[in-house]
């Protein structure tokens, strides 16, 4: 059986309506306790002989999708049980005493504040430019608002799209806007990729000529941003563990132009960090991205399962983080994870400086605080500049302006006097950084909740 990420299965499938089986997949998969049960009390898998994942497929089509629409020997097989099938759907919502299908969810699998998030289009520069996008997409029917100035306008109704208040490549469509039918994503010009994607790759900022390694680095999202605020000029070095992710990044690569890399299916674990092609540049940045752990709907129901894999994952990622700090030329690096655990994101941090006592941090308080006032880009890059920083910044899942993916992202520098960390996070009211006192968002039983920012202590 092939395995992989969802998305990836169904976009690599040549399935003629990609669309339509992406949606078939999610939605079984978001019912899928309840299609179980619904299986295991008919017995369905003993008279049809069939396997439980398409079991659910074809009983989630039968009774809350299309109406199995399919035909063939399926069909002939599933409408033999449809009224016992219908008849256990009807009893268990008397039971939960609910009307709708959708009612039957557990609280965590109803819309969540995700399903409003803006579709964020990063503009592929290799490709084309803002400008050239913006009018094609004009002529294509979409209304051009011009840039977003405050959170607000990132509120958008059908056919509006803006420019993000902060990334001039990235704009920014209503919830769910559709794209990959369309003709400049496929043409590699426009990449699908969420805000907090493309911080990484925004604040590592790497010259064109730079050196580059991205240690975790399938799909490629962020090698292919990477790509593109180098020029293609440079070296990308990539790296990740599972072949077959890596093979979908090469075509997606090539799809976006993307010239300057070098991928290596390897563990970036075992990558010898005074190997030559490390050594003889003095430009030599570093990326690190991994982040395995978004929060899963079900971690409530398994919790010392959840906190075993927690354990592990940190550790992984701190052995990962350690590794990279040996890298001999080693400038800049940016640390980030898709979740909002802090066993993966601060504690991840605080554990490697402590294990690293030669790498020192500094808090660059003036230009945080010019970012804090102004918020503008143009302090943003002024923040940028200064590489010897060391800078946690928290994101969250669900924050309306990042996009789906939060998490962690640490910004760090060698050879800093001044030994203190600040973490800064990204406030509910949409402020894009902010300095201690600030909340952090985290998840808690379905809802989004604040908590307290930390702040570390001079380590000695
Ligand atoms: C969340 S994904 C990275 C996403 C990617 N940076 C992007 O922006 O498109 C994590 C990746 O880490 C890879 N990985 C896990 N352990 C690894 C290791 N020891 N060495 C290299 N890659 C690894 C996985 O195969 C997976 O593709």
């Amino acid at each position: 059986m092939k395995q992989g990420a969802l998305k990836t299965l169904v976009y690599d499938s040549k399935f003629p309506s990609i669309k339509q089986l992406f949606a078939l997949v999610c939605e079984t998969q978001k019912f899928s306790s309840i299609l179980q049960e619904i299986i295991e009390s008919t017995k369905l898998l003993k008279h049809t002989k069939l396997k439980m994942t398409l079991a659910k497929v074809l009983v989630y089509d039968l009774l809350i999708g299309q109406g199995l629409k399919c035909g063939g020997t399926w069909k002939a097989k599933m409408m033999k049980h449809r009224p016992r099938l219908q008849a256990e759907l009807a009893r268990m919502k008397v039971r939960r005493k609910v009307s709708r299908n959708e009612d039957l969810l557990p609280a965590s699998a109803q819309q969540t504040p995700g399903d409003q998030l803006p579709r964020y289009v990063r503009v592929n520069t290799l490709k084309t430019s803002v400008e050239d996008a913006v009018d094609y997409l004009k002529r294509d029917g979409f209304s051009y608002l011009g840039q977003a100035l405050k959170l607000d306008n990132l509120t958008l109704k059908n056919k509006d799209f803006v420019m993000d208040l902060h990334l001039p490549e990235l704009l920014v469509f209503s919830p769910k806007t559709e794209f990959h039918d369309h003709f400049l994503y496929k043409a590699g010009h426009i990449i699908l990729q969420d805000k907090a994607s493309c911080l990484p790759a925004y604040l590592l900022d790497p010259p064109p000529g730079s050196h580059v390694i991205d240690a975790c680095a399938a799909p490629g999202n962020k090698t292919s941003h990477l790509a593109a605020i180098m020029k293609n000029r440079g070296r990308l070095f990539a790296f990740d563990l599972d072949g077959k992710r890596l093979a979908t990044m090469s075509t997606l690569l090539l799809r976006a132009g993307v010239t300057c890399h070098q991928l290596a299916n390897q563990d970036f674990l075992k990558v010898d960090t005074n190997g030559p092609q490390y050594k003889d540049t003095n430009q030599n940045v570093c990326l690190w991205c991994l982040g395995m752990v978004c929060l899963r709907d079900d971690s409530a129901a398994h919790p010392e399962e959840e906190k075993a894999r927690l354990a592990s994952l940190a550790s992984f990622q701190l052995k990962c983080l350690n590794h990279s700090l040996r890298f001999p030329r080693l400038k800049r690096l940016v640390y980030s994870t898709c979740s909002i655990h802090s066993q993966e994101n601060e504690e991840v941090i605080t554990a490697c400086l402590q294990q690293n006592p030669n790498f020192s941090m500094k808090t660059l308080t003036e230009s945080v605080q010019i970012f804090h006032q102004t918020e503008s880009p143009a302090s943003l890059q002024l923040w940028q500049q200064n590489t010897r920083l060391f800078v946690l910044l928290c994101m969250q899942l669900h924050h309306p302006e990042l996009g789906q993916l939060g998490g962690t992202l640490s910004v760090a520098g060698h050879n800093c006097e001044n030994q203190r960390v600040k973490v800064m996070s990204c406030s509910w009211d949409g402020m894009f950084w902010e300095v201690l006192g600030g909340s952090r968002v985290s998840r808690q039983k379905g809802r989004l909740q604040e908590e307290k920012s930390l702040f570390y202590k001079k380590q000695k």
